[in-house]
C-alpha cells in the first residue's frame, strides 16, 4: 500500500479543489495521445503483460547453472533493474552492474568470474549507446575466448523489438533477445524484460511487483479525491518555483531508487516548453537516515528552495530486538528491548516534523512495507506523476533531446565516421 500524508502542507486539500480542472484535463490530454503515432506511453500497459512474465519465466528455468549475473547498460536500462535487485535478491545470485567505463572495476570483475557460472545481459533500447557496446565488446569477446562455441549461451540481450545494433547481432548469431516495446522509454522500462529478466533471476516476486503497478494504474485514472498520482503531481506542480525536490527514502534495501527517480523527474521534465522557457526542478536523491547525519543540516537550516518528499516504509518484514547491554545504561538504555524498525520509524517522523518546522515544504509517501507489491506500486506511481506533470508543464516527459551533444562530440572526440565536424 501507498499513502500520502500533507499533515504540514495546510493548503494542500484546498489546492486540490482550486487545481481540480487542470488536473483533469491534463489527464486527458495524457490519455489522448495514447491514441497518437509514436506515443511513448506503453509504460501503462506493461503491468498486464503476462504474455512476457510466461517468457521471462521459461528463460530463468531453463538456465538453473547461473551464479553470476553482468547487466551491461546505463541509464534506464541500468538504474530500475540494480534498485529493485538491491531489496528484493532471495536467489542469491550475484549481480554485477558495468554502468560506467572505468578499466580498473572491468578488470576486477573479469579476474574474478567463472565465465561457466555466468549469465551476461546487455540492455540498450536504441542499441546505440557508448557505453553499453564498450562493456559488449569486452564481455563478448571474453566469452568467447573462455567458452568457445557454447558462448552464446551465456548471453541474453534486451533491446528494441526491430532496429539497433544489438537487435542486429542478435539475428546474425541466433542470440536469445528479449523485447523492449518499441513504445517504451528507457526509463520507463523498469516493469518491462530490462527489469524483469534480472528479477526473475534474483528470485523476486514479479507477480506481486506487477500487481502493485496495476494498483498505481487503477488509481491514476481515479477521480481526482482517489488519485494518488494526480493528488503528487499537483504537489510537484505547486512547489515548482522552488529550485530543488529531494527524494529521500527511508530503507537501506531501496537505497538504489532515488538515483532511478532523479532520472526519471530531471530526464523527463528539466527542459523547454514550447514558449522556449527553461522548466523543471532537480531532484537530490536522499538516504535516512543516513543523510540525517549529512545533508539535513542544509535542509533545516539552509535555503527555503526545496520540496522534500519523505518515503517511509510502515512495517518491517521482521523486526531485530535492541538487547541490553550492561554498562551502556546510560547512553543506550532507552533503546533497550526497543526494536530497529522502532528507531529507523522515529528517526524518519523526527525528520518530518524537524524539515516541517524549519520551514521547508515537506510531504510523506508511506510504504505498507518493502515488498515487491509495495515497490511496484510506488514505481508505477511515479511514472503516472511524471508523465502528468509533463502535461502540467507543457514539456514533452518522453524524450531527451539535451543528451544528444554530449553524445555527438563524444562520438567526434572517438573519430566515428559522420561525426567529425564537432571535434
Ligand atoms: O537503453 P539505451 O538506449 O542504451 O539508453 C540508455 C540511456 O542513455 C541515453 O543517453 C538516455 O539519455 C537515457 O534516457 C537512456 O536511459
Amino acid at each position: 500500500m501507498l499513502r500520502l500524508d500533507t499533515r504540514f502542507l495546510k493548503g494542500f486539500p484546498k489546492a486540490l479543489k482550486v487545481y481540480e480542472k487542470d488536473l483533469l484535463e491534463a489527464r486527458e490530454r495524457l490519455l489522448a495521445k495514447n491514441k497518437a503515432p509514436g506515443a511513448m506511453l506503453g509504460w501503462m500497459g506493461l503491468p498486464e503483460d503476462t504474455e512476457t512474465l510466461r517468457e521471462i519465466r521459461r528463460y530463468r528455468e531453463a538456465h538453473p547453472w547461473v551464479e553470476d549475473y553482468v547487466l551491461l547498460g546505463i541509464g534506464g536500462s541500468a538504474l530500475g533493474p540494480k534498485a529493485l535487485e538491491a531489496a528484493f535478491n532471495e536467489s542469491g545470485v550475484r549481480f554485477h552492474y558495468v554502468d560506467h567505463v572505468e578499466p580498473e572495476p572491468v578488470r576486477k570483475l573479469l579476474r574474478t568470474l567463472d565465465p561457466r557460472k555466468t549469465l551476461v545481459n546487455a540492455i540498450s533500447k536504441s542499441g546505440a549507446t557508448a557505453e553499453t557496446l564498450a562493456a559488449l565488446l569486452i564481455f563478448l569477446n571474453w566469452l568467447q575466448k573462455s567458452l568457445g562455441e557454447g558462448w552464446r549461451r551465456h548471453l541474453v540481450l534486451t533491446t528494441d523489438p526491430q532496429r539497433g545494433a544489438l537487435r542486429a547481432l542478435a539475428e546474425r548469431e541466433g542470440l536469445r533477445t528479449f523485447a523492449i516495446p518499441e513504445n517504451v522509454g528507457g526509463r520507463y522500462s523498469v516493469l518491462s524484460p530490462v527489469g524483469l529478466l534480472p528479477l526473475a533471476f534474483a528470485g523476486a516476486d514479479l507477480e506481486a511487483l506487477l500487481m502493485g503497478a496495476r494498483k498505481a494504474n487503477e488509481l491514476a485514472l481515479a477521480p481526482l479525491e482517489q488519485s494518488l498520482p494526480l493528488q503528487t503531481a499537483l504537489l510537484q506542480h505547486l512547489h515548482r518555483h522552488l529550485p530543488v525536490t529531494v527524494f529521500m527514502v527511508y530503507s537501506e534495501r531501496l537505497k538504489h531508487l532515488p538515483s532511478w527517480f532523479v532520472q526519471l523527474h530531471d530526464e523527463s521534465l528539466g527542459k523547454q516548453d514550447r514558449e522556449g522557457n527553461r522548466v523543471g526542478t532537480t531532484a537530490v536523491p536522499a538516504l535516512g537516515p543516513a543523510d540525517q547525519h549529512a545533508q539535513v543540516q542544509l535542509f533545516r537550516e539552509g535555503p527555503l528552495d526545496k520540496l522534500i518528499v519523505l518515503v517511509v516504509p510502515e512495517r518491517a518484514a521482521e523486526d531485530l530486538p535492541l538487547p541490553e547491554v550492561a554498562g551502556l545504561e546510560a547512553e543506550a538504555g532507552y533503546l533497550f528491548g526497543k526494536g530497529l524498525f522502532a528507531l529507523l520509524k522515529a528517526e524518519a517522523e523526527a525528520t518530518y516534523r524537524a524539515l516541517a518546522e524549519a520551514g521547508q515544504r515537506v510531504y510523506t509517501l508511506y510504504l505498507s512495507e518493502v515488498s515487491p507489491y509495495a515497490v511496484g506500486w510506488l514505481l508505477q506511481h511515479l511514472m503516472w506523476q511524471t508523465a502528468f506533470l509533463g502535461e502540467l508543464w507543457g514539456v514533452n516527459a518522453f524524450d531527451q533531446p539535451g543528451v544528444e551533444l554530449g553524445k555527438r562530440l563524444t562520438f567526434a572526440l572517438l573519430g566515428r565516421p559522420g561525426y567529425g565536424e564537432e571535434g
